[in-house]
C-alpha cells in the first residue's frame, strides 16, 4: 500500500475531489444495504400472511427511490475518483513529456526509445488505474465489505455470518494470486507481441534486401518462430484466465451452502426467521465484490508502485547539460574559436576529436571534409552542446559556449543533420517549423533557394501537401532540400549544414551553393560534405582524420599541399567527368 503513501501528494492536492468521492462511494455501500432488508421483510410478510398492496407499493417506491439514487450516485463519484486519476495520468506524461524534451543526446543514446515509450504508455495507465479502481477497490473491499458483515452479524446472526465468511478469505487470496499469475504471463505475451512487431516491421522494411539476397525462406521460418511464440504465450495467458470463475464460483457455492445448511438450522430452531434467512443470503450475495476487489486490489497496488518506482527513477534522471548560473542569455554572434583538446563520448571510448584549434570570423563558411567516422558530425555537435566537452572550450564572440543560456545558444544555431526529419505536417508547415509565424511569401522564398519550389508546385496540393507516412513519399533528395529550407527560413547566426547536399545532383548542389553564398552573406555557415565541391568555396577547411585535423586551409592552399584533399578533389573531378561522359554517350 506504499503506493497510496507515495500518491498522497495528488490525493491531497485533489482533497476535495478524493474526500466527495470516497463519501459518495461510502454512501453507495451503505445504501445498498436497504433491499436485501426490504426483501426479508417482504419474505416474512408473506410467511406471516401480513402483506398488503399498500405496504408492497410503499416499499417498491422507496426501492425505485432508491435505485435512481445510486444511479445518480455513482456517476458522481466515478467522475469524482476516475476523473482525478486520469488528470494524474495527464499530469505524469506532461512532466516526462517535458523532461524528455530538456534531456541531451547523450540520455536518448542510453535508452530504447521503445523503453521510453513504455515508461510514457503502460505505466503511467497502471499508476492511473491505481489512484482510480486502486482507490475505488480500497474504499470498496472496506465500506461495502465492512457495512455488509456488520448489518449481517448485527441484525441478523454473527454466528451464521462467522460461518459463511470462512471460504471468502480463500476468494481474496485467489484473486490476488491469480491475478499475479496473470500478469506474469500477460507481461510475458506482450513482450513476444513487440518482438513479433518488431519483427513485422523489420521484414517489411528489408523486403527489397530479403529477396535480392533470396532470404525469404529463412525470413518466414523466424516469422512463425516468433507467431508461434505469441501464440504459446497467450494461452498461458488463457489458462489462468479459465481458473477464475470456477474458483471463485466454488468458494461462493461453499459459502451459500454453509449459509442454507447453517441458517436452516437456526430457523428450524427458531432464532431466525424465514425472512431473515433470505435477507443474508442477499446480504452475501453483496460481498462477493467487495471480497473480490480486495484481491484485485494488491495487483493493482503491486503494479502501480513498481510503474510509480520507474516513473520517478527516470524523472529523477538530472539533466546533464544545463545552464551555468548567469549564463549569458543574448544569442552570440558567429565568431567562432574552437579550442578543443580532447573530447570522447564516453570515458572508456578513445577521443573523437583531438586538438580541434582553428578561428572562423562571423561572416566566413567553414568547410569540414573527411572519411566516413573521422568525426565530421562530432565537431558539428560539440558546437551545439548536445554533449559537454570536458577537455577544451569553444568561443562564441569570445565567451565559452557553455556560459550562454541553451535558449540563447540554440536561437543563434540552425542544425540541418544528415538524416532528415519530416513531421507529418503540410510541406508548408515543415519548412514553417521554426519560424510558425512565417508568411506564405517567405516559406516560398526559402524553398526557392533551397532548390525545391519547382518540385513542390508539380504537386497536386502544392505547398499544402501532407508528407510523411499519410501523405506523399518525398525522394531523399527532396527532402535534403525541405530540411535546408526550413533552416534558411529560420535563418540562423551560425547555420550548419551536416552532408546535406549528399543527395542532390550536381547541378542542384550548384544552384543551391549559390543561393546560400548570397543570403548567407554576413553570417556563419558550416558544412560539412563528402563531395568536396559543396566546400570548394569556403573560407576555411578543415580535413578531419581519426578526429585530428590532417589538411586546413582554402581550396587553393589545399590543392597545393598535394595531400589527402587534392587527391580525393581530383578524384571526384574525374568520377564526375566520367558521369557526364557516359550521359552524354
Ligand atoms: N553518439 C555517439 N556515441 C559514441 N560514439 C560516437 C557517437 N557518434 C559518433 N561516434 C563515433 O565517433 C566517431 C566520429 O563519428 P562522426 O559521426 O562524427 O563521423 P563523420 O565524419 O561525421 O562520419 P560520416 O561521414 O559517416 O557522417 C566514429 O568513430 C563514431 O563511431
Amino acid at each position: 500500500m506504499r503506493v497510496f503513501k507515495d500518491l498522497m501528494w495528488y490525493f491531497k492536492e485533489q482533497k476535495w475531489k478524493y474526500g466527495g468521492g470516497i463519501l459518495v462511494l461510502a454512501l453507495v455501500s451503505f445504501l445498498s444495504l436497504l433491499p436485501p432488508y426490504v426483501v426479508g421483510l417482504i419474505v416474512d410478510h408473506i410467511v406471516e400472511n401480513t402483506l398488503t398492496q399498500d405496504i408492497l407499493l410503499r416499499w417498491m417506491v422507496i426501492l425505485f427511490v432508491l435505485a435512481v439514487t445510486v444511479y445518480v450516485l455513482r456517476y458522481i463519484w466515478r467522475i469524482l475518483i476516475f476523473g482525478s486519476a486520469i488528470r494524474l495520468a495527464r499530469l505524469l506524461r506532461n512532466q516526462l513529456y517535458d523532461h524528455f524534451s530538456r534531456m541531451s543526446a547523450s540520455f536518448f543514446q542510453k535508452r530504447r526509445t521503445g523503453d521510453l515509450m513504455a515508461h510514457a504508455t503502460n505505466d503511467i495507465r497502471a499508476i492511473e488505474q491505481t489512484a482510480g479502481v486502486g482507490v475505488l477497490t480500497l474504499v470498496d473491499s472496506l465500506t461495502m465489505g465492512g457495512f455488509v458483515i456488520i448489518t449481517m452479524a448485527a441484525t441478523i446472526s454473527w454466528e451464521l455470518t462467522l460461518i459463511a465468511l470462512i471460504p471468502m478469505p480463500f476468494m481474496a487470496f485467489a484473486t490476488s494470486k491469480y491475478g499475479f499469475m496473470l500478469h506474469k504471463r500477460f507481461a510475458k505475451a506482450q513482450a513476444a507481441f513487440s518482438s513479433l512487431n518488431d519483427k513485422v516491421q523489420e521484414s517489411m522494411s528489408a523486403v527489397r534486401v530479403t529477396k535480392t539476397f533470396g532470404y525469404e525462406e529463412n525470413e518466414v521460418t523466424e516469422f512463425k518462430k516468433e507467431s508461434d511464440d505469441v501464440v504459446e504465450k497467450n494461452i498461458q495467458v488463457a489458462k489462468v484466465d479459465a481458473l477464475f470463475d470456477p474458483t471463485i464460483q466454488i468458494i461462493v457455492g461453499l459459502s451459500f451452502f454453509l449459509s442454507i445448511v447453517f441458517g436452516a438450522r437456526y430457523v428450524v430452531l427458531g432464532d431466525l426467521t424465514i425472512g431473515q434467512l433470505t435477507a443474508f443470503t442477499v446480504y452475501l450475495g453483496l460481498l462477493i465484490w467487495p471480497m473480490l476487489a480486495f484481491g484485485w486490489l494488491f495487483n493493482i497496488v503491486e503494479r502501480g508502485r513498481a510503474s510509480y518506482d520507474r516513473v520517478n527513477r527516470l524523472l529523477q534522471v538530472k539533466q546533464d547539460i544545463v545552464d551555468k548560473p548567469g549564463a549569458v542569455d543574448t544569442p552570440p554572434k558567429g565568431n567562432l574559436d574552437f579550442q578543443i583538446n580532447e573530447f570522447s563520448y564516453t570515458d572508456d571510448e578513445g577521443p573523437a576529436l583531438k586538438d580541434i584549434f582553428f578561428h572562423l570570423k562571423r561572416g566566413q563558411t567553414l568547410g569540414i571534409a573527411g572519411r566516413t567516422g573521422s568525426g565530421k558530425t562530432t565537431l558539428a555537435k560539440t558546437l551545439m552542446r548536445d554533449f559537454e566537452i570536458k577537455n577544451g572550450k569553444i568561443l562564441l564572440d569570445g565567451t565559452p559556449h557553455d556560459e550562454y543560456t541553451l535558449d540563447a545558444l540554440r536561437a543563434s544555431l540552425g542544425y540541418v543533420p544528415q538524416d532528415h526529419f519530416l513531421f507529418s505536417a503540410t510541406i508548408a508547415d515543415n519548412i514553417a517549423f521554426a519560424r510558425p509565424e512565417a508568411s506564405y511569401q517567405e516559406i516560398i522564398e526559402a524553398a526557392k533557394l533551397a532548390a525545391i519550389h519547382e518540385d513542390i508546385t508539380r504537386f497536386d496540393e502544392g505547398y499544402e501537401t501532407i508528407v510523411g507516412e499519410r501523405g506523399v513519399t518525398l525522394s531523399g533528395g527532396q527532402k535534403q532540400r525541405i530540411s535546408i529550407a526550413r533552416a534558411l527560413l529560420a535563418d540562423p547566426e551560425i547555420l550548419i549544414l551536416d552532408d546535406s547536399l549528399s543527395a542532390v545532383d550536381a547541378k542542384t548542389e550548384e544552384q543551391i551553393l549559390h543561393a546560400l553564398r548570397d543570403v548567407r552573406r554576413g553570417k556563419t555557415t558550416l558544412i560539412t560534405a563528402h563531395r568536396l565541391s559543396a566546400i570548394k568555396h569556403a573560407d576555411l577547411i578543415l580535413v578531419l582524420e581519426q578526429g585530428v585535423i590532417i589538411e586546413q586551409g582554402d581550396h587553393a592552399e589545399l590543392m597545393k599541399e598535394n595531400g589527402w584533399y587534392r587527391k580525393m578533389y581530383d578524384h571526384q573531378q574525374l568520377e564526375s567527368l566520367v558521369e557526364k561522359g557516359g550521359r552524354s554517350s
